[in-house]
Parts: C-alpha cells; structure tokens; sequence
C-alpha cells in the first residue's frame, strides 16, 4: 500500500491525513504532543463538512519514524517550520519521495527543491480549524490543485487521483504557478484583514471601508506579482465579488490567520503581505496598503501572544 507521511496534522494536515488513511498507510508527525498522543490513541475526529474518526499512527518528531521509506511527504506545517522539518527528516529523502506542499505564501517550494526530490507544488481551497487534541473541524469543502515544481506530471499524477478518491477533489496542472498566483494574492489580501477583524468575516464584506481597503490591497499585490512576471489563472478576487453580489453565501471562516492571532499563534503575515512588500521595495512599487496592513499584523501578533502568555493568564 501507497504509504504517506503528512507532517503537520492541524487543520488543514488534518483533513488531508484523515480522508487519505482509508486509502493509503498514513503516518502522521505533528509536534503539538497532546494531539499526536490523542490520535495515535484514539484517532483523529473530523466534525463539520466531513464527520469520520480516523486511526493511523501519529509522532511528535521525524526522529521517532521508523526507516521504511515514504512515496510521499505532504507538507502542511506554517511556512515559517518548514525549513526545521526538513531538517528533521533529512534521514526520509534519500528514496526521492513526492514532496508536495499546499501551503500557504512563498519560499516552501524552494526549500523542498533544494533536496532534489520530485516536488509538488499546489494550492487548496479548503478550510479547516484545529479543535482540540485528536479534533479538527472540516470547514470549507474545496478544489485542490497541484502540478510540477520539480520532476514532471508523471511524477504526481498519481497522488491526484488518491487526493480524488479519498474525497478530496484535485486538479493536476501541467504548470501550477498561475493558480499559485491567484491564491496567493487572495490570502494576501483577504487573511490579514481576517484577523485585524478579529475574524468576523462579514466585516471584511459588508464595511465599505475595509472593501475599499480590500480592492487597494489587491491591486497592490497584482502589480507586484505581474512585475515579477507572474500571471494569474483566475481572477484572485472573484471569490470576494461573489460573496459581495450574494451569488455565494458568506462562509463563517475569516481565514487561518484569524485562527491563529485567536490562539495567540505567530502568522504567517511574512510569508505572504510581507513577502509582497519585501518584493514592492525591491521592484520600486509603492504598497501603502499592504504596508500598513503588515505592520498591524505584527502588532496583533505582539498583543495575541501577550494576552496568550502563561504569566498574563495567571495574573489575570
Ligand atoms: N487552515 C486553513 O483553512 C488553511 C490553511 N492553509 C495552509 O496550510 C498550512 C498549515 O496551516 P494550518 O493547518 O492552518 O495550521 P495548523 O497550525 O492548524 O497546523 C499545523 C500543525 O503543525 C504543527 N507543527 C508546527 N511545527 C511543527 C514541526 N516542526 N514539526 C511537526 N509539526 C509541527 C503544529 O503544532 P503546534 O500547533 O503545536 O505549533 C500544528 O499542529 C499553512 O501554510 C496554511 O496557510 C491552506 C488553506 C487553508
Ligand atoms: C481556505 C482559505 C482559502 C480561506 O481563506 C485559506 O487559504 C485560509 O484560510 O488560509
């Protein structure tokens, strides 16, 4: 049986890792040790859009795998880890699995080239939110895309269909950088503005103020990704006119930056705002916007960890 490692088992490691385990030999790393522990002992449940307990074995780190080779290793940490996973599962990447990534912001894919290996190189649209040890809520059901970084259709095809068939739909594209693009310019946009919100998602649609915010950024952030010669495959917005024309509902998910700043988590602000306004200053492209926005950020992340921080809660 295909075997997969799925490093990162929170939200979104979650879903993949559950839907996969009826379909290939799943083992999971995740280093919040209560929720490994809770899997490796009763499962992972998944509430909400896909309600199933899945068991397969769960560690807290790589050095706790045993040496039989993976086919494939899905990527589902924040950005900011992947670079120690890596590290930690240098032993893993000898046998050249599919290395894939769907996550959110910039420089994952370049770090899981640099071992030479097949990489997998996506985007997904679904959501999901860590509940409690062993528990992870399916928010959102959506698309999935993937297709070569590195290595060829050939080399991934085959992890498409299994993504399919566990229930996960997934596109696999011959070059997936334009759909890249437009999620990426979408979470750059709408992700902070969910947390500054304080993830009360009708306020990034119904207050004229943060749409009118919402259009700057993502003008901001399409003219830096054209000037680096990015294209787009969709429009990186049309998701947002939908729901402002009511064509779609407004889901109740502000985005996993909200989630984060709500747990008192580091963001990956860096990784994707921040990264535009790195590339503006480099291109000579005025961002005030997502400046400004970054900036906030950073600041709600300095008070989130604050008022998160075992010294405040016990003082409190
Ligand atoms: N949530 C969502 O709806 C979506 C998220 N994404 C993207 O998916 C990626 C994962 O996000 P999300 O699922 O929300 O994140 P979560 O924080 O829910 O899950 C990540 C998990 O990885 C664990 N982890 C952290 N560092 C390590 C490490 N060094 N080794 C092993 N495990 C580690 C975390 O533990 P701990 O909590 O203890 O740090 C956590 O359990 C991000 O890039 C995000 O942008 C994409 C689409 C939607
Ligand atoms: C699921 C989606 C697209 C929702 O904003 C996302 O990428 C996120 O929450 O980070």
């Amino acid at each position: 049986m295909t075997r997969v490692l799925v490093v990162g088992v929170g939200a979104i490691g979650g879903i993949v890792a559950a839907k996969l385990a009826g379909y290939a030999q799943v083992v999971g790393v995740d280093s919040n040790v209560a929720h490994a522990r809770c899997i490796s002992e009763h499962g992972l449940e998944l509430q909400g859009a896909t309600r199933l307990r899945a068991h397969f074995p769960c560690v807290t780190h790589a050095s706790e795998l045993i040496a039989q080779p993976f086919d494939a290793i899905v990527f589902l940490v924040k950005s900011r880890a992947t670079a120690q996973v890596l590290q930690d599962l240098a032993g893993h990447l000898a046998s050249r699995p599919l290395l894939l990534t769907l996550q959110n912001g910039m420089g994952n894919a370049e770090l899981l080239a640099a071992t030479g290996a097949p990489v997998a190189r996506g985007a997904t649209m679904t959501a999901g939110r860590y509940v409690a040890p062993g528990q992870v809520e399916h928010l959102i059901r959506g698309n999935t895309w993937i297709g070569p970084w590195q290595g060829s259709l050939a080399d991934m095809r085959w992890f498409s269909d299994l993504l399919c068939a566990a229930g996960l739909p997934c596109e696999v594209l011959e070059d997936p950088m334009d759909t890249v693009w437009s999620k990426f310019v979408f979470n750059c946009v709408m992700n902070p503005v969910g947390a500054l919100v304080a993830g009360h998602n009708a306020a990034r649609y119904e207050v004229p103020e943060v749409c009118a915010l919402v259009d700057t950024m993502a003008e901001e952030c399409q003219q830096v990704v054209r000037a680096l010669g990015g294209s787009f495959s969709f429009d990186p917005m049309a998701f947002v006119h939908k729901v402002r024309s009511g064509a779609v509902p407004l889901p109740r998910h502000a985005g996993s930056m909200a989630l984060d700043i709500a747990r008192g988590e580091e963001t990956e602000i860096d990784a994707l705002t921040g990264w535009i306004v790195v590339q503006a200053e480099r291109l000579g492209i005025p961002v005030p916007a997502c400046r400004t926005v970054t900036a906030l950020v950073k600041g709600l992340e300095y008070a989130a960890r604050e008022r998160h921080s075992p010294a405040k809660e016990s003082s409190a």
